[in-house]
């Protein structure tokens, strides 16, 4: 049996690779990436019942925004050394930080611009612990072998019924209701405040939040169009609209769920302001760039628009506590004083229910990435896993070879592997980028060096590593 002791590498095992590349700096280093180190070390572990394939407590993990306790605890039990903070860094800070480290998880305001993962030199892996992933240069990351992971739907059914609470609230005027009773003032009024049975939503984007808020909104007696720019089956009654100004004029209420893309910076501004019915609402809870602001306000104050709510922004502050600033974005003194508005601090995701799932989906892939090199889930990489591999038998490695997707690589490679027992093999590409998983039998650990360092070698090499 495997005792806790074996699952960790022998010092002087460790040792021995380090001095193999402290004498080959470069080996990890070649073009065009420069990316590789700590974890391109090739680490053995005899008797793992599990692929282990390095000490596990050399991994560094910084963990930013809040990231949920089951995120930091899978990460944790991994045996990783894992940083936590409770908000985003600034550029500078960041920058700093990021050097040193394998994994960063993040949600969705920190950016990882080019400028940022640039400085990454260790860095193989960013866990978004949330569904949008445009605040990661995502090509920047494939052509370097950084592999991203998100949270495809475990918020999606929080922010659907933020949106529904928030059709209601601004049908019934509730949120400004509230605010005068908490400044002690009795304001019973039924101008303007209205049911929403037999009302019209429409929803721009229907992908994961907008199908769910489809479902809860016709539950309660609202009839859906929606506007996509794909060609999707509606779901109960639903109807899709063609054309986006036909769904302007016809919807009471709109709600935005796209994502943050060229395409969708500014998609509701004047113009759309000026096509939607006189006394509709408009509701984004989707990225802060979708919505053109001064426009929003204007359109409030002539009265076209009879009430919005905003939980995305496009410039949101780092953290708790921090002042909603009208210096850092010239109209935000004016939203604040507009009625009939509901402001919420990017919160469509944040509930108990939603936090803990999206902890766990994304530690977990995290941990099947460095530990196993499986890409299945990756918003970035080439999709890719074997079956696991047992390391019952010790001359067994798992070769993971990110390259660049021009022809002759694969070749090659196979010139290098074909040595020895190839037992199972996968490779696949998206884009410029290819991603090919080997394991091999028969390899012993000198065996594997020579490997490492003819794959390194390879002019289309972007990061490998191997695995045993
Ligand atoms: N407020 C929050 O806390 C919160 C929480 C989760 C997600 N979000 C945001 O909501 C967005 C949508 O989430 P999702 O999970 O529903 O995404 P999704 O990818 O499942 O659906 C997005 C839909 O938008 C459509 N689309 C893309 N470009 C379009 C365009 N130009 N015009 C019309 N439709 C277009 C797509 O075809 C797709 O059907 C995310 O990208 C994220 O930015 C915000
Ligand atoms: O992309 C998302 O999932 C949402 O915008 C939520 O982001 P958050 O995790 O930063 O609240």
């Amino acid at each position: 049996m495997t005792s806790a002791q074996d699952i960790r590498p022998r010092q002087d095992e460790l040792a021995a690779q380090a001095q193999y590349f402290s004498t080959s700096p470069n080996a990890s280093f070649h073009s065009p990436s420069s990316h590789g180190s700590a974890l391109t070390r090739t680490i053995p572990l005899p008797n793992a019942k599990h692929l282990k394939p390095f000490a596990t407590e050399d991994i560094k993990v910084l963990l930013l925004e809040n990231v949920n306790q089951t995120g930091r605890d899978i990460l944790s039990q991994q045996g990783y050394q894992v940083e936590f903070l409770k908000s985003s860094l600034p550029e500078d800070q960041l920058i700093e930080k990021i050097r040193d480290v394998h994994v960063i998880g993040i949600r969705s305001k920190t950016k990882l611009s080019a400028r940022v993962l640039k400085e990454a030199k260790n860095l193989i892996v960013i866990g978004c612990f949330c569904i949008g992933t445009n605040q990661v240069d995502l090509q920047y990351a494939a052509d370097h072998g950084i592999a991203v992971f998100n949270s495809p739907f475990s918020n999606s059914r929080s922010v659907a019924e933020l949106v529904i609470a928030e059709i209601i609230v601004l049908a019934r005027q509730l949120g400004d209701r509230s605010n005068e009773m908490h400044a002690g003032t009795w304001n019973k009024v039924s101008n303007g405040c209205w049911e929403i049975r037999g009302k019209t939503l429409g929803i721009i984007g229907y992908g994961h939040i907008g199908a769910q808020l489809s479902v809860l909104a016709e539950s309660m007696g609202l009839s859906v169009i929606f506007y996509d720019v794909v060609n999707l089956m509606a779901l109960g009654s639903a109807r899709q609209v063609d054309s986006m100004e036909a769904f302007l004029s016809e919807a009471d209420f709109v709600s935005c769920h796209v994502p943050e893309l060229p395409e969708t910076k500014g998609m509701i501004g004047a113009k759309q302001f000026e096509q939607m019915k006189k006394g509709s609402y408009l509701i984004n809870a989707s990225r802060g760039t979708v919505v053109d602001i001064p426009a929003l306000i204007d359109a409030m104050r002539s009265g076209k628009i009879a009430g919005a709510a905003l939980d995305v922004y496009p410039n949101e502050p780092a953290g708790n506590g921090d002042y909603f600033n009208s210096e850092l974005n010239s109209w935000g003194a004016d939203l604040r004083s507009l009625k009939n508005l509901i402001l919420s601090p990017h919160i469509g995701g944040s509930t108990e229910e939603a936090q803990s799932a999206i902890g766990v989906e994304v530690a977990q892939a995290l941990t099947r990435y460095v530990n196993e090199g499986t890409t299945l889930g990756a918003v970035n990489l080439p999709e890719v896993a074997l079956r696991s591999l047992t390391m019952d038998e010790p001359d067994h490695a798992r070769v993971i070879y990110i390259h660049q997707n021009i022809p002759g690589v694969l070749r090659k490679v196979n010139e290098i592997i074909g040595d020895h027992n190839v037992d199972k093999q996968m490779t696949d590409s998206r884009g410029d980028v290819a991603y090919l998983m080997a394991d091999i039998s028969n390899v012993n650990t000198t065996q594997i060096k020579d490997l490492y360092t003819s794959l390194e070698s390879l002019p289309s090499r972007i990061q490998t590593r191997i695995l045993y």
